[in-house]
């Protein structure tokens, strides 16, 4: 039997105090946190393959699709009769955005309920600061590798930057995308209901303190926050959460990196290109141990040894106190398997990337029968609400980093899109196996699917065997003509490929794949009805 390295990691409280100042809408609850383990190839670019999660979309007539909606409605219980939008979203992050563009499209009336600013997580606190921040890494990088520029034949005397100008940049690009996103919506007349959103009764939501709406189906979409292990005393200022990070307040000279997974690899990423030293605190035995151990391998040869960064691996950070009347941040370690105290370290700064919570609080799931599962939303694969009797809940869909299947930007909207497919009377199941990850770390590293452990002990359980293909950048040329040779793929089939572009790479890889192409898309077949 091979062993598997299907992570679960049990994660203590979150400091409530912590959250309450940093989230949007204050506490939060206990979470455990699978790790996801995917294929994975690293490279200085995305791969290149996108998910067709819409490929298979059928596009209703609006009047049909209205007519769907109400013939497959059920009136029970205390339902209102008649109602004020066909469909109804609680969060207007990249979930529940998507979800209301497309219920639109579909010819539904629809409402979204925003406690905060549009654009959730993604926009303001995630994907979109992060990524200009590590636009500017990447740069900041090329320009001080003087042994790369030379290869290049190009001379650059210094490289420095303005803190201020970064950070305008990432703010910058989130109120640019957070105004697109209002923007999108009301030009094609989503409501946007300000306030916080809580569920009364079935189909039946309060927002703020007095409006009551009704709704045929309605779609919670209400995201997550960062998570604080208890004992960790998160300030803003020397103890941060990505957060605060992403306001790039300060630059320390030494930050330790709690939790080296996507967020703490990013953030390495972008700290060490603007001159700090980073200690990697990690609770498992390897850094990055969501990653394909192979590729987790590479990872740390090609974007840990050669930087400044060190770390400490087997070990829980269990206390950490902010700097304060000139003393540095005091960050108390112990062993992670005996639980014996290992270290105490003295730095400058300390960022929390220890995972994310589901923001269900205050939701009133309880006036329906439904009990969260460690803060997440219980759904079944179409995000359909599991309440506290294991029964469904009628026209109640959760979607996104609240029910947490995926904690990924573009699955909560690939959510929120098959949930509208389903109100509108198509049966649809998203195949999340099938979706992409991408870390944008310099060089990056992007997977699909299972990783090669995962493989193994499915073969193993199901009687089939598995074939490992992997080829190498060093061979490619847009990848040569970068000076960018390092870097490998596992595993894809089936794609055409532009040229010259760094995706060929896994035209040569499909060549020597010895195993049949299976192809499955984000979608399963769909079914008629
Ligand atoms: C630093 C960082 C970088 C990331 N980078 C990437 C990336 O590059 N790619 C990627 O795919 N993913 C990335 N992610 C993950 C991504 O941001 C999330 O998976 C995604 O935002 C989840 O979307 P969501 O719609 O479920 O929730 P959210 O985006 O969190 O939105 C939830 C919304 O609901 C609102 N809300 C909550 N409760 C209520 C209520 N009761 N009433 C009214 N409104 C409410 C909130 O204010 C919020 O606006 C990143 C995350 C972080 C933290
Ligand atoms: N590029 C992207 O797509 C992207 C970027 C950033 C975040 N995200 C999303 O945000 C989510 C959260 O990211 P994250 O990096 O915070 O979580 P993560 O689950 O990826 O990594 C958390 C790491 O912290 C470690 N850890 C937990 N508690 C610890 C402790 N007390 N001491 C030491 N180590 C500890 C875990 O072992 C793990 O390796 C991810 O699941 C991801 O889906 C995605």
């Amino acid at each position: 039997m091979q062993s598997s390295l299907s992570l679960s990691l049990t994660i203590p409280r979150p400091n409530h105090a912590a959250l309450a100042r940093d989230s949007p809408f204050a506490k939060i609850s206990h979470s455990t946190k699978p790790i996801n383990l995917r294929f994975c190839g690293l490279r200085r670019e995305a791969l290149g393959f996108s998910s067709p999660i819409l490929t298979r979309r059928v596009h209703l007539h609006s009047s049909r699709a209205t007519q769907l909606v109400s013939a497959s409605l059920s009136n029970n219980g205390s339902a209102p009769k008649s109602f004020d939008y066909d469909l109804l979203i609680i969060g207007a992050g990249v979930g529940g955005h998507g979800a209301a563009l497309h219920a639109v499209e579909k010819g539904l009336k629809t409402a979204i309920v925003e406690g905060d600013v549009v654009g959730g997580t993604c926009v303001n606190r995630g994907c979109v600061p992060s990524k200009a921040l590590l636009a500017v890494s990447g740069r900041m990088r090329e320009l001080q590798n003087e042994h790369h520029l030379k290869a290049l034949g190009l001379q650059v005397s210094a490289a420095g930057y303005d803190r201020q100008g970064v950070a305008d940049h990432a703010n910058n690009l989130a109120s640019k995308i957070r105004n697109n996103l209002t923007n999108s919506m009301k030009a094609i007349g989503v409501d946007i209901l300000t306030g916080f959103g809580s569920v009364l009764g079935p189909q039946k939501v309060k927002v703020g303190s007095d409006k009551v709406v009704t709704a045929k189906n309605i779609i919670i979409a209400t995201g997550s926050v960062p998570f604080v292990p208890k004992g960790i005393e998160v300030d803003g200022k020397t103890v941060i959460t990505s957060d605060h990070a992403l306001k790039l307040e300060s630059v320390p000279d030494w930050i330790a990196i709690v939790g080296s997974g996507y967020i703490g690899l990013e953030f390495s990423d972008v700290y060490t290109a603007l001159g700090s030293e980073v200690t990697f605190i990690e609770a498992l035995d390897q850094l990055m141990p969501g990653f394909d151990p192979e590729i987790g391998k590479l990872a740390q040869r090609v974007l840990i040894n050669p930087r400044k960064i060190d770390y400490h691996t087997g070990v829980f950070a269990t206390k950490i106190t902010p700097a304060k009347d000139g003393k540095p941040v005091i960050i108390e370690l112990i062993d992670a398997k005996t639980k014996e105290p290992k270290d105490t370290l003295e730095v400058d700064a300390a960022l929390i990337a220890t995972g994310r919570a589901p923001f269900t609080q205050g939701l009133g799931l309880e006036n329906i029968n439904v009990a969260t599962q460690r803060g997440f939303v219980p759904v079944d694969e179409r995000m359909r609400v599991i309440d506290a009797d294991g029964k469904l809940v009628p026209h109640l869909y959760c979607i996104g980093d609240a029910n947490g299947k995926m904690m990924l930007a573009h699955a909560a909207s690939a959510q929120g899109i098959s949930v509208v497919e389903q109100v509108t009377g198509r049966d649809h199941v998203l195949n999340h196996l099938s979706i992409p990850a991408a870390c944008f770390t310099h060089p990056e590293i992007s997977m699909v699917g299972l990783t090669e452990p995962q493989a193994r002990e499915k073969a193993e359980k199901e009687g089939f065997e598995v074939s490992i293909a992997k080829t190498s950048f060093k061979a490619n040329t847009k990848a040569l003509a970068e000076n960018e040779g390092e870097g490998i793929a596992k595993d894809i089939k089936l794609a055409v490929h532009a040229h010259p572009t760094l995706s060929e790479v896994l035209d040569e890889l499909f060549k020597s794949a010895k195993v049949k192409a299976h192809v499955s898309s984000p979608v399963s077949e769909p079914v008629a009805v």
